[in-house]
C-alpha cells in the first residue's frame, strides 16, 4: 500500500488581476468588470523514499507562471457561441446580442472556453498545468480559481490506473 500525502498550494501572490463578463445566455451579460482571481493547487502524491512527495516549490513556479501568463489582460470566450469577434487592425471587435465592443488586441486575450467563469477558468488553468507535468508520484491533482473570497470552482485529474 502507498502512503498518500496531501499538498495544498495557495500563496498570496498565485492571483491574477482580470477584466471579464460572464454571458448568461444569447441575450443577457454582465457589464465588463474585473476581479483579482486568485489560484490554488492540492495535490495528492505518494511519499517519495525521501520523506517529500512533489517539490512543492516546483508547484509554486507553475502556479505563478500561469498567475502572471493571464495578469492584466481583458479576458474574452473564443468559444462562446454567442461572441462574434474579429480582429480590426490593432483592436478587437466583440458583437454580443446586436451590441458592438471594442478592446485593443494587444491588451485581450482569446481563450478557448465558453465562457469565463471560474470554472472555465479552473479547467483551463488545469490543462496547462497538466501540458508539461511528469511527475509519477502525483495521482491527483484539483486546481482551483476564485473570483474573490468565498466563490470559487476547481477542476480536477486524476491518474487512470494502469
Ligand atoms: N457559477 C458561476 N456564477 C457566476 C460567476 C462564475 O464565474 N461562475 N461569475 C459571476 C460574476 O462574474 C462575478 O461573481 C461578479 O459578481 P458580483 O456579485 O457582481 O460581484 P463579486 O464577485 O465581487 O461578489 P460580491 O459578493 O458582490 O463581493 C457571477 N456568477
Amino acid at each position: 500500500m502507498s502512503r498518500l500525502i496531501t499538498l495544498r498550494i495557495g500563496k498570496q501572490s498565485h492571483k491574477f488581476s482580470a477584466a471579464h463578463f460572464t454571458i448568461f445566455s444569447a441575450t443577457d451579460r454582465e457589464r465588463l468588470h474585473g476581479h483579482n482571481y486568485s489560484v490554488c493547487l492540492r495535490i495528492v502524491a505518494a511519499i517519495g523514499p525521501e520523506g517529500f512527495s512533489a517539490d512543492y516549490n516546483v508547484y509554486k513556479k507553475r502556479l505563478q507562471d500561469l498567475c502572471d501568463a493571464y495578469d492584466e489582460y481583458m479576458l474574452l470566450a473564443g468559444d462562446s457561441p454567442h461572441l462574434n469577434i474579429d480582429s480590426q487592425g490593432d483592436q478587437l471587435r466583440v458583437i454580443f446580442n446586436g451590441q458592438t465592443m471594442y478592446f485593443r488586441a494587444d491588451e485581450t486575450l482569446v481563450l478557448p472556453m465558453v465562457n469565463i467563469t471560474v470554472e472555465e477558468l479552473s479547467y483551463f488553468l488545469l490543462q496547462r498545468l497538466l501540458d508539461d507535468f511528469d511527475d509519477p508520484l502525483v495521482q491527483e491533482l484539483e486546481l482551483g480559481v476564485a473570483s474573490g473570497p468565498g466563490q470559487e470552482a476547481s477542476s480536477r485529474w486524476i491518474r487512470e490506473a494502469n
